[in-house]
């Protein structure tokens, strides 16, 4: 069989120039065509998609698929919930096991340094084992993490069972996207994919509010916080047991008959011979292309268009993390604190109400990314967060500026440094003093800076806010926030940042991930990305606190909106629109140089039309089939 394509405008000159490669990407639209209307236009008119026609193709999708993506993006739930749920759980755990500040640090970051490690080498077992093998590896694990926490005796216990959490966290990760990708139908894809990152934020929001539901249960209650994850991971496990692999992964290791059944399992029975050919002959190709041999990272940076689609999907998760995400998720009641609210009961609810807008503006990206594509609701996401993360660092600043001095100097200061602090913002950067004060509601007087208790932050070392949050004489013990009449800016720039970062930077990076790769080099494009996600989530919230510490607050903001700033650049020169695109045709996109990404988006004027033949038909027959924007001539053989 020989293929031959050319389009409108190097009909003559380049005729016998292109190669199988392209023919199947050609395929691919083909494919795609054949999924959204059937066969009866493979020969056929428009190639803009009225809303009617997507509807229509919305409404004719099997629900099986919706069933698929419901119990894998349980993984996302469970991602969400593990990471969220700590901050509750941890003023809780710190009293009842009298952790000191490493312990603490290590109960939080060892989930998500294992969630790094494991989503690096989730790739591996992703291409070995498959898609499903690996959701229900992950769902065992959380499972197994969520009954060793809730049954802790000790914190070397508790380590293990947030290292054992972080280690499915990593898996389940890399690999929901990616299988949630190869059973969706492309004009479906975007939505299913970021549905996943809405479990996300949803998980993280349900483990606010299970925070807030168990921090009245003084004795125990972060074991009921910790191990109800329990739950999902059991039900993704039996939903899982059920459950397909995907068709593309059987494809690509020989199980053919199976990739067939699979497929038109998922499509209910609709024809799936055009959608199959075209995984197929991608396959095929791809492996040529590929050159067999080597570990697959190595072929990937040796490969031009997979080497720049590896740097676009890690730069995207590097710059979701850079902007901040994760200081606003786990630190949101400090920042809240800082912003005025005192009471801890408050402050977590408020932070509930925090990860609720998360969650909010993320079904806002679920109902936009097939309306104005990734590339529009990245960019626009990017500008309202660094806009935000603006007005967030104004807030700040103008708290500092106006900053309550000190002026109250209590003798037993004297060996400590706290007392060379002259206002509440130099004091409070300082993690070993915090501010005791009085205020009549408008002002503040009678304020000292002195040294916190090194047992606990809720309390000064000695005098009168020792012991106590409220002393007799209403002396307020402030730590790691300072009283201000600027809470609103800093709530304001709160929110906003969220709805502006939910719809587009919080989900784009996972969706685009899970579709910019060839298959040979999507566990591994995808475990590359993820790991990177991971290793910022914790370089970000690691240094957070010291990063404030050293710049100041308003420092630490401003940097996160040059960092923004930096991303949107990125995403701006380099980030192509794969909205609408079979899996096997987005290579295509990367194959000018990296940065001139932004040019192709090929949705709307680089349609090709195709011609299906039997393979015994006569010798030699040609079809054209012409469009506003191309033509493509089939030769077939
Ligand atoms: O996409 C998710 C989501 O936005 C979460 O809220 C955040 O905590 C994660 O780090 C991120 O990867």
């Amino acid at each position: 069989m020989a293929f031959k394509v050319v389009q409108q405008h190097d009909i003559i000159r380049n005729y016998n120039d292109y190669s199988l490669k392209q023919m199947s990407n050609l395929m691919g639209s083909r494919g795609q065509k054949a999924v959204d209307d059937g066969e009866r236009s493979l020969i056929g008119p428009p190639s803009e998609e009225s809303p009617e026609s997507l509807l229509d193709q919305k409404a004719s999708t099997p629900i099986f698929v919706y069933v698929l993506a419901f119990f894998s993006a349980l993984g996302g739930f469970l991602f969400g919930y593990d990471t969220g749920v700590v901050s509750g759980a941890m003023l809780l755990l710190k009293k009842e096991m009298n952790l000191n500040a490493l312990w603490q640090e290590l109960l939080v970051s060892s989930t998500v340094g294992a969630a790094a490690l494991s989503a690096l080498s989730g790739g591996f077992l992703n291409g070995w084992l498959g898609r499903r093998i690996c959701i229900l590896l992950a769902s065992s694990i959380f499972s197994v993490g969520g009954l060793i926490l809730s049954l802790a005796p000790d914190k070397v216990v508790l380590l293990v069972g947030r290292i054992t959490v972080g280690l499915g966290i990593g898996i389940a990760s890399m690999t929901v996207p990616v299988y949630i990708a190869e059973v969706s139908p492309p004009q479906l894809r975007g939505q299913l994919v970021t549905i996943n990152s809405l479990f996300i934020t949803g998980g993280q929001f349900i483990a606010s509010v299970v925070d807030g539901a168990f921090s009245y249960m003084i004795h125990d209650g972060w074991r009921y916080m910790l191990g109800l994850s329990i739950v999902p991971a059991v039900l993704q496990f039996f939903g899982f047991f059920f459950l397909p692999e995907s068709p593309r992964w059987l494809l690509q290791k020989g199980r053919n008959q199976e990739a067939r059944q699979v497929l038109s399992q998922i499509r209910a029975g609709q024809n799936v011979d055009e959608e199959y050919d075209t995984i197929r002959t991608s396959i095929e190709e791809e492996e040529k292309e590929a050159g067999g041999g080597g570990p697959v990272i190595f072929r990937i940076l040796s490969h031009g268009p997979t080497r720049k689609a590896l740097v676009v999907g890690c730069g995207l998760q590097m710059f979701q993390q850079l902007s901040g995400i994760n200081t606003v998720m786990y630190y949101s009641a400090t920042i809240l604190q800082m912003a005025g609210v005192r009471d801890d009961k408050q402050a977590i609810w408020l932070a509930a109400a925090t990860s609720a807008t998360n969650f909010v503006f993320t079904l806002v990206g679920v109902w936009l990314v097939e309306r104005v594509g990734r590339r529009k609701l990245t960019l626009g996401s990017l500008l309202g967060t660094g806009l935000s993360l603006a007005l967030l660092a104004v807030g700040f600043l103008l708290s500092a500026q106006n900053s309550p001095p000190v002026t109250l100097h209590p003798v037993n200061s004297q060996n400590s440094t706290c007392k060379l602090y002259g206002s509440c913002e130099l004091c409070m950067l300082d993690p070993d003093c915090g501010f005791c004060y009085r205020d009549n509601g408008t002002t503040v007087f009678d304020s000292s800076c002195v040294p916190v208790d090194q047992a606990s932050t809720d309390h000064a070392a000695w005098g009168r806010c020792s012991n106590r949050t409220e002393g007799p004489d209403s002396s307020i013990w402030a730590y790691n926030y300072c009283p201000t009449s600027y809470s609103w800016t800093v709530l304001m720039g709160l929110i906003l940042y969220l709805a502006f970062f939910a719809p587009g930077m919080g989900p784009m990076p996972w969706t685009v991930n899970s579709e910019i790769y060839p298959l040979w080099a999507r566990s591994t494009g995808n475990a590359c990305s993820a790991g990177v996600n991971w290793i910022f989530n914790v370089l970000v919230s690691l240094t957070f606190l010291h990063v404030a510490e050293f710049l100041t607050y308003y420092g630490a903001f401003f940097l996160y909106t040059g960092l923004v700033v930096l991303g949107l650049l990125f995403v701006l020169g380099c980030l192509p629109e794969t909205q609408g695109l079979q899996l096997e045709e987005i290579e295509n996109l990367f194959t000018g140089p990296l940065c001139s990404c932004g040019d192709s988006s090929p949705t709307g004027h680089r349609h090709v039309h195709y011609i299906r033949q039997s393979l015994d038909s006569s010798p030699a027959q040609y079809g054209a089939v012409g469009s506003d924007s191309a033509i493509a001539y089939i030769t077939l053989r």
